[in-house]
């Protein structure tokens, strides 16, 4: 089944247009990408599909509904979530707020309730650290944070912005994992942004903006040199070609994962890209 539905539509941050008349549908049970240059709109375009942002023109559906009756059925976890300093403020006290909407600020959790807050710290691996208070956090943790209250919402559709950026391999890693976990095991959606186009080429659908959505499709068919030398300018791609001294070869078949299959032909320290100097 189809998750979302866009027709036509126009979205403005204050009054500034950050995205054009835009159509596309994102499909059910999938990861999708986000992708697109610095302010291309891809933080907007999610507002809108989290019910946060209304279109000024088009309408946006999810599940065939209005998103604003499914707005509160939906996980969204921002880029940065901003606590006033000195806020003291537990690891554990921000994943469990994200059972808030089902419970209320003063409701009683129950079973499930705190079931679904241990769950999603295990799985980010915060579970160390949950009498920490965030600001003795280190950057990387702290997003940790923030996805796990959005797995502690246990809503089918997950909107993520920008889970990646800014994280070391370990971090990322797990992300990675908990994503797959959402769709190949829960039956869940997930859509996020990212800047890396690896990332993009492993997701199951793809979504490439640059102030309003170039193409959307399966990432062969959107990550083609024409779409993103039409989204990042032209000379923005390099020949897959030795750049700094490292052998670029073309992405290999992939797992389910997005993992590089082993292959003989490449050598220890060749990268796996096609997208490389963007
Ligand atoms: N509150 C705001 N008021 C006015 N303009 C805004 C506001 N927030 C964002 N914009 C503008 O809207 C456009 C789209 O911003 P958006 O954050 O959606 O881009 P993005 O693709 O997510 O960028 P990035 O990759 O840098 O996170 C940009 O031109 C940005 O400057």
């Amino acid at each position: 089944m189809t998750l979302v539905t866009a027709r036509d539509i126009v979205l403005y941050r204050g009054s500034h247009r950050a995205v054009s008349a835009s159509s596309f549908t994102i499909p059910e049970g999938k990861i999708t990408a986000v992708i697109g240059p610095n302010g291309s709109g891809k933080t907007t375009l999610l507002q809108a599909i989290a019910g946060i942002l209304a279109p000024s023109a088009g309408e946006i559906q999810v599940l065939g509904k209005p998103v604003k009756e499914v707005r509160q059925d939906i996980s969204f976890v921002m880029q940065s979530v901003v606590f006033p300093t000195g806020t003291p403020i537990t690891v554990k006290d921000v994943v469990s707020m994200g059972r808030y909407a089902q419970r209320g600020w003063f409701g009683i959790f129950r079973p499930t309730d705190r079931n679904a807050i241990q769950y999603a710290m295990d799985v980010m691996n915060i579970t160390d650290l949950k009498n920490r208070h965030l600001e003795e956090l280190s950057g990387g943790q702290r997003q940790r944070v923030y996805v796990a209250q959005g797995i502690a919402q246990g809503h089918e559709i997950l909107v993520l912005d920008e889970p990646m950026t800014g994280l070391d391999l370990t971090s990322m890693r797990i992300i990675d994992e908990v994503i797959h976990a959402e769709v190949d095991d829960h039956g869940h959606s997930v859509i996020l942004t990212t800047h890396d186009l690896d990332e993009a080429a492993a997701a199951d659908h793809v979504i490439l903006m640059d102030g309003r959505v170039i193409a959307a499709g399966t990432p062969d068919e959107v990550l083609t040199r024409d779409n993103l030398e039409a989204a990042y300018g032209l000379g923005s791609l390099h020949e897959p070609a030795a750049i700094d001294g490292t052998t670029v070869v073309e992405l290999p078949e992939c797992t389910a994962h997005g993992d590089a299959l082993e292959s003989e032909e490449h050598q220890p320290g060749e990268r796996y890209s096609r997208y490389e100097a963007l």
